[in-house]
C-alpha cells in the first residue's frame, strides 16, 4: 500500500535496508548511511526587481565522504524540502560508489519556483545562496554541479560568486559550468548520453533489439531532452514525450529535434506543441504507455503503487532520481517489468562532472571522443558490477546496485578506522 504521503529520505532508507539485509550487515556496519553527516538549511534575502525583499529557503546536505569530497548537484524547485535533499544526497553517495569514482555524496537545493524570477532575480539568488553554503564547498570539499532548473549559467555564478571570497579564480569549485570557463566538453549532454549506454547494453542482454524497440520519455529537460536526442538520432522510435505542462504521442515515432528546436524557447510547453500526427496525453497517460521502454526523466515518485499495475512497458530506465517508490518497485518485480536504478542509469553526469574536475586539477582540456570514451568504458563497468552482485545475490538490479554501492562505502569506512573508533 501507497504510505499516505511519500517521502523520498524515508524510501532511501527502506531501500538501503532491504539492500543490507541482502549483504548479511549488521546493522552496526551500515547505520552511518542512514544519516547525512552534514545538512545545512540557510535563508536567501534577495531584492526583487521591484524593490520588495523575498526571502527564500536553501539546503546543503552533505551525506557521506569516506569515498573522497561529497558530490552532487544544485536544484531549484517549489516542492525543494530537506526531505528530498537528504535523499539525494544519499543516492549521490550510492551513485559515485557504483561508477567507483573517488567522491562522497552532497546535494543542494532552493525552495523557489524560478520561473518566477527575472534572469537579474535569479543571479541575486544564486550569489547570495553560494555565500551561505560558502564554508561547506570547495574543489577538496563539495563541489556542486547542475541538477533540476540549473545548469551551466548558475554554475557559472556560483564559480565567480566563491572566487571573488577566495580572492582568485577557482574552477575546480563546481561542475557542469560553461565550457568557455573550465567546463568539460560533453558534460551538459552525459547524464542523456550515460541512460542510452545503459539502456542499449541492457536492451542487448535481455535478447532485445534495442533498434526495433518503442521508448517513452517523461520529462524533456537536460536529461530526458538529450536522451531523446540521441536515441532518435539512432534511429530508434520514440512514441510520447512530456513535460510538466503534459505528453505527446505518436504510435508511429515523435519528430524529437522539432520538439526539442520547439522546447527552447523556454517559455513553451509541450502543450503548445502541434506537430503532424500529434497527439496529446496527460503524464499519468505517458507512464501507462504502450511502449517497450519507459525512461522517467523528471522527478521522484512518477511510478507508485497508483500507476504500477498499468504500466505496460518492459523496461524501465531510471533517468531521473527516485522516480519509482518502494511499493511500485515490488509491484512491478512481481510483474517481471525490469527496472534498471536511477544510481547506475543516470550516473553518466557526475562521471563526465569527475572528468571536468580532473581537468580542472590538471589545467587541461580532453577532447569529446576521450569524454564519451572514458564515460563509455566506466559506464558498462559499474554495469557489469550491478549486474554480477544481483545475478549472485538473486536480486533485483536496484538491490544489486545498492549492494555495490554500500561495500565499497562501507569498505571504505572500514578502511579509514570506522566511525566508531573516533568515539
Ligand atoms: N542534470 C543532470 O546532470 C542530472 C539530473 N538527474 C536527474 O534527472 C532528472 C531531470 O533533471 P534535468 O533534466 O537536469 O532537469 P531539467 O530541469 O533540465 O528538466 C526537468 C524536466 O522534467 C519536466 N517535469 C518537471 N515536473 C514534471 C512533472 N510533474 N511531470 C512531467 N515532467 C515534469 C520539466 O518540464 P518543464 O520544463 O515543463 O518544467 C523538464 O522537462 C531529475 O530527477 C534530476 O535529479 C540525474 C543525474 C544528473
Ligand atoms: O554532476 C554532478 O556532480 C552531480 C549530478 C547530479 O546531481 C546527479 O547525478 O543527480
Amino acid at each position: 500500500m501507497e504510505p499516505k504521503s511519500y517521502n523520498p529520505y524515508e524510501n532511501m532508507i527502506a531501500v538501503l535496508e532491504q539492500a543490507a539485509g541482502k549483504l548479511g550487515l549488521e546493522s552496526n556496519e551500515y547505520e552511518t548511511l542512514k544519516y547525512p553527516e552534514r545538512e545545512l538549511t540557510v535563508s536567501i534575502p534577495i531584492k526583487m526587481d521591484n524593490g520588495e525583499l523575498r526571502v527564500f529557503e536553501g539546503y546543503r546536505v552533505q551525506h557521506n565522504s569516506a569515498r573522497g569530497p561529497y558530490k552532487g548537484g544544485i536544484r531549484y524547485h517549489q516542492n525543494a524540502n530537506p526531505d528530498e535533499v537528504k535523499a539525494l544526497a544519499a543516492w549521490m553517495s550510492f551513485k559515485c560508489a557504483i561508477v567507483n569514482i573517488p567522491y562522497g555524496g552532497a546535494k543542494g537545493g532552493i525552495k523557489v519556483d524560478p520561473r518566477e524570477l527575472s534572469k537579474d532575480e535569479l543571479i541575486r539568488l544564486t550569489r547570495r545562496y553560494t555565500t551561505r553554503i560558502l564554508p561547506l564547498i570547495g574543489p577538496d570539499q563539495d563541489i556542486p554541479a547542475p541538477d533540476v532548473n540549473t545548469n551551466g549559467e548558475v554554475m557559472g555564478w556560483i564559480m565567480d560568486t566563491y572566487s571573488i571570497f577566495k580572492g582568485h579564480s577557482v574552477p575546480g569549485v563546481v561542475t557542469g559550468k560553461p565550457i568557455e570557463i573550465g567546463g568539460s566538453i560533453g558534460r551538459a549532454e552525459a547524464t542523456g548520453r550515460g541512460v542510452t549506454i545503459i539502456a542499449e547494453k541492457c536492451l542487448t542482454d535481455l535478447g532485445l533489439k534495442p533498434e526495433e524497440l518503442s521508448y517513452a520519455i517523461q520529462g524533456m529537460g537536460n536529461v530526458g531532452g538529450t536522451a531523446a536526442g540521441i536515441l532518435y538520432g539512432q534511429g530508434k522510435r520514440i512514441v510520447a514525450v512530456s513535460d510538466w505542462s503534459g505528453g505527446v504521442q505518436n504510435p508511429d515515432g515523435l519528430n524529437i529535434p522539432e520538439i526539442v528546436e520547439f522546447l527552447s524557447d523556454r517559455s513553451k510547453c509541450l502543450k503548445e506543441y502541434a506537430g503532424e500526427g500529434v497527439e496529446h496525453i496527460t503524464n499519468d497517460e505517458l507512464l501507462t504507455y504502450g511502449c517497450d521502454v519507459l525512461i522517467p526523466a523528471a522527478l521522484e515518485n512518477q511510478i507508485t503503487a497508483d500507476n504500477a499495475s498499468r504500466i505496460q512497458a518492459k523496461v524501465i530506465v531510471e533517468a531521473a532520481n527516485g522516480p519509482t517508490s518502494v511499493e511500485a518497485d515490488e509491484i512491478l518485480a512481481k510483474r517481471n517489468i525490469l527496472v534498471v536504478p536511477d544510481v547506475l542509469a543516470n550516473a553518466g553526469g557526475v562521471v563526465v562532472s569527475y572528468f571536468e574536475w580532473v581537468q580542472n586539477i590538471q589545467s587541461m582540456a580532453w577532447e569529446l571522443d576521450e569524454v564519451n570514451q572514458t564515460l563509455k568504458k566506466i559506464m558498462m563497468k559499474a554495469y557489469q558490477d550491478v549486474r554480477r552482485m544481483s545475478q549472485e545475490k538473486h536480486s533485483t538490479m536496484r538491490m544489486g546496485a545498492y549492494m555495490v554501492a554500500i561495500d565499497r562505502i562501507c569498505t571504505a569506512g572500514r578502511l579509514r578506522g570506522g566511525p566508531i573508533s573516533m568515539a
